[in-house]
């Protein structure tokens, strides 16, 4: 809460010795605010133009009272910080936060082209060249948001955004962990708390509720494998069913799955965490798999996107 201090008499002027650029904190009054592009549990996100400067941006509002009572006032910090603390093309990037006695404001990049899954949805699934695109993107954002010591832990089509020139962009770290490194300056390397979404939680999470870096590769498998398949590997008819099937790795790869495609992913379904490839810190390993052969990985994020083919 913000105190807002009142003297009765004004304070004395002070000789300006230095041009101080104040940057103002905003407000509502800043924003012309737009139609509501997301829902999440606790939040909406509406598109916004910044009067000043004409800029489109996407403002995430938190109802306070609601935050309170669902007793989510951690997660709302942990996301701004981690927000804060993350500053890559493939990650959404938060300006600033601002708010008012009923509601939190971020004030974030907006994606015009939205979610990821919106377009495996309309084609039905990507050909081999979009997926490579698009695995190596979040794969990039994947690697840049681990070497800051977060792991995502709820990586899914649907918070995978697209900006307007089709780039991919990591969102909605409202349940990232941040890995707090110890005394002795060594990372901890696991993160307690139940997260996720069903088809795309790795068996870790399931059994012993504690993340690592190694549940973002997972969830990076499930998503090559929707784009190319056209749903998750994973996908039972309730919850319960499709956590059986992760704990007993129970999928299969449809005909025409592409091989070198079929490879990696069942080189990051794997149970043991530290088996996926790419696993403690070796995302290296990952980029040289066959199936990115050809990735200009210095180029990824400067390079136009392909043009979306169904991969018929
Ligand atoms: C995943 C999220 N959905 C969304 N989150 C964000 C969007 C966004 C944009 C569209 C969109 C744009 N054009 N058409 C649709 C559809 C859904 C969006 C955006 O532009 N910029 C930042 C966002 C989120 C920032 C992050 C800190 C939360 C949920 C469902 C949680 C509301």
């Amino acid at each position: 809460n913000e105190s807002t201090s009142s003297s009765s008499q004004a304070p004395a002027p002070v000789a300006q010795t230095s041009t101080a650029v104040s940057v103002r904190k905003r407000t509502l009054a800043d924003y012309k605010l737009g139609r509501t592009l997301g829902e999440g549990s606790y939040s909406t996100v509406v598109a916004a133009v910044d009067l000043s400067n004409k800029r489109d941006y996407a403002i995430k509002v938190l109802d306070k009272r609601h935050i309170i009572r669902e007793k989510k006032v951690k997660y709302v910090n942990i996301e701004k910080n981690t927000l804060y603390r993350l500053d890559h093309p493939g990650v959404v990037k938060l300006y600033s936060t601002f708010q008012d006695s009923s509601s939190l404001y971020y004030v974030l990049e907006l994606c015009q082209n939205g979610e990821l899954l919106t377009f495996i949805k309309k084609l039905g699934s990507f050909d081999e060249n979009c997926t490579r695109f698009y695995a190596a993107q979040i794969l990039t954002a994947i690697e840049y948001v681990h070497s800051r010591g977060i792991i995502h832990r709820d990586l899914k089509p649907e918070n995978i955004l697209l900006d307007h020139r089709m780039y991919a962009k990591l969102t909605d770290f409202g349940t990232a962990k941040m890995l707090e490194s110890s005394e002795d300056g060594t990372e901890s390397d696991r993160a307690n708390s139940f997260v996720g979404t069903a088809e795309y939680v790795s068996p870790e999470l399931l059994t012993e509720k504690a993340a690592c870096k190694s549940s973002d590769l997972w969830a990076l498998g499930c998503i090559i494998y929707q784009l190319l398949a056209g749903r998750p590997p994973f996908k039972g008819s309730n919850e319960y069913q499709t956590f059986q099937k992760i704990v007993k790795l129970e999928y299969i790869f449809p005909p025409g799955f592409p091989k070198v495609a079929m490879d990696l992913v069942s080189r990051l379904l794997v149970h043991d965490p530290n088996e996926r490839l790419g696993a403690n810190n070796n995302i290296d390993q990952l980029k040289e798999h066959p199936f990115f052969e050809g990735v200009q990985w210095s180029e990824l994020w400067n390079m136009p996107a392909p043009k979306l083919m169904p991969y018929l």
